[in-house]
């Protein structure tokens, strides 16, 4: 059985003032049914580590450099993350892959720099609504499964998050078919390279979720929780989403 984790990614929001939003959360979720994981921007990592020490909320990144330490202005090591109290980090989100050109290659590069720091990496893969109109989503997701996941993968070390790049901030999300379809289709890719181990990794959604849509996503199949962009700055919002996983 696999444990559902909500995921929130705060992205480029948040200043101190906003860390009161962890103590609401740790406060609404005492005894969560599902794994809860909240990425601030890197200069709140240590500060929200700090306040949700001892409670059911970890803390994670949302990019590592590949490399542990060295001449790269203005970059963070997954040995930082871990260092500032992260335990994991989302790689490959399709605003680094628009705005920083991400590779495939460099997202495998940058999981297995997670792992060496000890980190739980949270994969993305989407298509966009280009791509999905032509009929190509699953070959895409397909092609960004296997270029951006190493060898090495397993249940303990790996969440793979799909998030349709037209359903991001958007309002908009896939219907529920097409959701599972894909989910179903990213475990068959997953059986096919991992083995049995793919059974045990969870498959987030990511795209619009919303404490009013999560329980019906939450439920499909081989659904396995959410990364949540939005819907995870404010506290009440996102333990509405966290009582949908649990
Ligand atoms: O990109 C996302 C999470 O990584 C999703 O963002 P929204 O939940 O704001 O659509």
């Amino acid at each position: 059985m696999r444990r559902k984790l909500a995921a929130g990614n705060w992205k480029m929001n948040g200043l101190a003032a906003q860390l009161a939003e962890i103590d609401a959360l740790v406060a609404a979720c005492p005894a969560p049914g599902c794994d809860v994981l909240i990425c601030p921007p890197a200069t709140l990592l240590a500060p929200m580590a700090a306040r949700a020490a001892g409670s059911a909320v970890a803390v994670g990144g949302q990019d590592c450099h590949r490399n542990a330490s060295g001449a790269h202005t203005g970059e963070v090591s997954a040995e930082m993350l871990a260092d500032a109290g992260a335990t994991a980090v989302i790689l490959g989100h399709s605003e680094r892959r628009a705005d920083h050109d991400e590779s495939d290659a460099a997202v495998a590069a940058k999981t297995e720099a997670a792992w060496r720091a000890g980190l739980l990496a949270i994969v993305c893969v989407g298509e966009t609504e280009a791509e999905r109109d032509a009929g190509q989503a699953l070959n895409v997701v397909s092609r960004q499964l296997a270029g951006s996941l190493p060898e090495g993968c397993t249940a303990a070390n790996l969440v793979v998050a799909y998030e349709p790049v037209w359903a991001i901030g958007t309002g908009r999300t896939p219907s529920n078919d097409d959701i599972a379809e894909m989910h179903v289709h990213m475990r068959k890719e997953l059986t096919a390279r991992f083995g049995e181990e793919a059974a045990g990794m969870r498959l987030l959604y990511g795209g619009s979720v919303k404490p009013g849509n999560a329980a019906e996503i939450f439920g499909l199949s081989d659904v396995d929780g959410g990364l949540v962009g939005g819907a995870s700055l404010k506290a009440a919002d996102f333990a509405g989403i966290v009582d949908a996983a649990g």
